[in-house]
Formats: structure tokens, sequence, C-alpha cells
């Protein structure tokens, strides 16, 4: 299967679809992410969070594809967004992974009210010179967080991995990605398989094209430039979710889902400015 790749910043590529891994755990979720590997999945997500970054990184082992081969992601749990901190969270998450770096490293969410984020910027960058990180980004970052780190470090992050779906289509925030050179990632890109996936409008399509309503949906992600996501411990979806690069939708198709885009269309409310992690 081939995987289109997307140019970061800094020069990096990443597949242009990857593996969530959100509630996929124990060994039961190995033999998930091992199953998604072997149909061609290489972008694998994953976070201190997930309690899966042990099991991903045993999947790789168990895969025998080189290591090289895969672009490897975890996030910094908020917990952990003081300088001396996050470091000891990067190296902490390289051994549960049996890995030695990763390939992209995320600050997992802003928590601008507790104003650390610069902080655990700094601690990135600096994992990154030490060579335990290819590219540094963030995920559920504004424009506001964005221009701070720029300002006060002069890195701009490589990826911003935000939630994008057709009820929550974030149009301004993917142009403020685009306007800083920054990769946008979905996040639950099917709506964490809400209703979106039974859309008449969206089956209109999918039985145009021969596929089913998620191909659409990544497709979709795909035609505006995001790097979907999906998460998925069936072997089916897992695999129709990735045959996505042999057809092409209209605008008037990406059209006709954007207009599916709610206002209230956030799936757990989770707004990046007042989500607080647990501790
Ligand atoms: N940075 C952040 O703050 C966040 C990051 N994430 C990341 O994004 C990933 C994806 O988001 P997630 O919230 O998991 O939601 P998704 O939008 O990926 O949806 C996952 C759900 O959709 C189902 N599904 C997957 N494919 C299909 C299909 N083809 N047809 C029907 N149902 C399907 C899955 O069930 P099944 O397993 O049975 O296929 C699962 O229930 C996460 O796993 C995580 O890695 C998620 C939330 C926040
Ligand atoms: O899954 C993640 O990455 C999260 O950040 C969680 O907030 C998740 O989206 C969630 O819904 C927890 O209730």
């Amino acid at each position: 299967m081939h995987i289109p790749q997307k140019t970061l910043n800094d020069g990096h590529r990443i597949p242009y679809i990857g593996l969530g891994t959100y509630q996929i755990r124990g060994g039961q979720g190995i033999d998930h992410v091992l199953a998604a590997i072997q149909d061609g999945y290489r972008l694998l997500d994953t976070s201190t969070n997930y309690d899966s970054e042990g099991i991903v990184g045993e999947a790789i082992r168990r895969s025998g594809i080189p290591r090289a081969d895969f672009t490897v992601t975890s996030k910094l749990p908020g917990k952990y967004h003081h300088y001396d901190d996050a470091l000891m969270s990067i190296q902490e998450s390289l051994c549960r992974m049996g890995l030695d770096y990763f390939d992209l490293y995320l600050i997992h969410w802003p928590l601008p009210k507790r104003d650390l984020y610069v902080e655990a910027w700094k601690a990135l960058i600096t994992a990154q010179k030490l060579g335990l990180i290819r590219s540094i980004g963030v995920s559920n970052f504004e424009p506001e967080h964005l221009d701070r780190l720029n300002k006060e470090t002069g890195v701009m992050p490589a990826v911003n991995q935000i939630e994008v779906h057709p009820a929550w289509i974030q149009e301004s925030m993917l142009q403020a990605n685009k306007d800083r050179n920054i990769v946008t990632e979905a996040w639950s890109p099917l709506g964490r398989g809400s209703k979106v996936l039974q859309d008449s409008a969206i089956q209109k399509i999918a039985a145009k094209y021969h596929k089913n309503t998620g191909q659409v949906i990544l497709r979709w992600h795909v035609e505006r430039g995001i790097v979907p996501i999906p998460k998925s411990s069936n072997l089916l979806h897992q695999r129709t979710n990735l045959a996505i690069f042999d057809f092409k939708l209209t605008s008037n198709e990406i059209e006709a889902i954007n207009a599916l885009s709610q206002s209230n269309g956030r799936i757990n409310n989770q707004d990046p400015n007042e989500y607080e992690e647990f501790d």
C-alpha cells in the first residue's frame, strides 16, 4: 500500500495518514496495533496519557519492520510542563516504548491557565538537540499560543494536532496553522465514530466512489491538507481507512461536507483554552 507523505517545516516527512491509539491498550492492543502495521500503517500516534506507549513499542518490535520505517509520535502530559519534568517524561516514555528517539513529539494540551507551555516547549527544543526527538510540535494550540512559542524561543512547531471532523471543520485554525507553515494533524477525524458516519450527504458521495463513509471523510481531510489519525481496533476498518489514495473529491463535495459543521460540534466540549488534563 503506497501512502503519500507530507513534508514538515523542519524537512522531515510523515505519512499522510496514521493510526490513533487512544483506548487501544493491553495484550489485545498489541495485536490491534500489529495488525495495523501489517496492513501498512507507519505513522503511530500515542501519548503518555493513553497508557499505550508500551504496547505500541512492542507491536513495532514484533512486526520485524525496521524502526526507521516508522513515524512514532507521543505527547507530553500536562503534569510535566516544567522543564526538568518534561525532559524526564520524554526519557521515561522512550524507555516504556523501548525506543531511543521519537520521530514526532507534541505538547498534548497548552493548559494556558497554568501557563507553563513555553517552559515545556523549551524542554522539547533541548530534547531535539539531544537527539531524543526528530520533529517537535504541539496539540490543541490556538494561534496566540503558537505565536508566543515562536516569540519566546524563535522555534515554530512543525505540527499542530487538533480536533477536526465534519461537525467541527476548523477553517480558521487550519488557516492559522498554514500561515505559520505548520502541518495540521486531525484528532478524532471520524468524529470518534459518531453519527457523522451515517450522514446521508456523505453516504451519497460514498456511493458515487464505491467507498464507505469513513473513507470519504478521511479523503476530505487529505484534500484539505490535513493528516488524519483514525483509531481502529477493527481489522476491516483499519484496512479500509488506509484505502483513500485512489480517488478524489470534487470541490462541491468538499463544500457539502464542510456544510455539516456545527457551532457546538466539538465532541467533548474540549475547548483548548479551558481544557484541563487530569493529574
Ligand atoms: N491530541 C489530542 O488531544 C487528541 C488526540 N487523539 C488522537 O486521535 C486519534 C483518533 O481519534 P479518536 O478520538 O480515537 O476518534 P476517531 O475519530 O479516530 O474514531 C474512532 C472510533 O471510530 C470507529 N471507527 C474507526 N474507523 C471506522 C470506520 N471505517 N467505520 C466505522 N467506525 C470506525 C472506531 O471503532 P473501531 O475501533 O471498532 O473501528 C472508534 O470507535 C486517537 O486515537 C488519538 O491517537 C484523540 C483525541 C484527542
Ligand atoms: O485522547 C486525547 O488525546 C485526549 O486528550 C482526551 O482528552 C480525549 O480526547 C478525551 O476525550 C478524554 O475524555
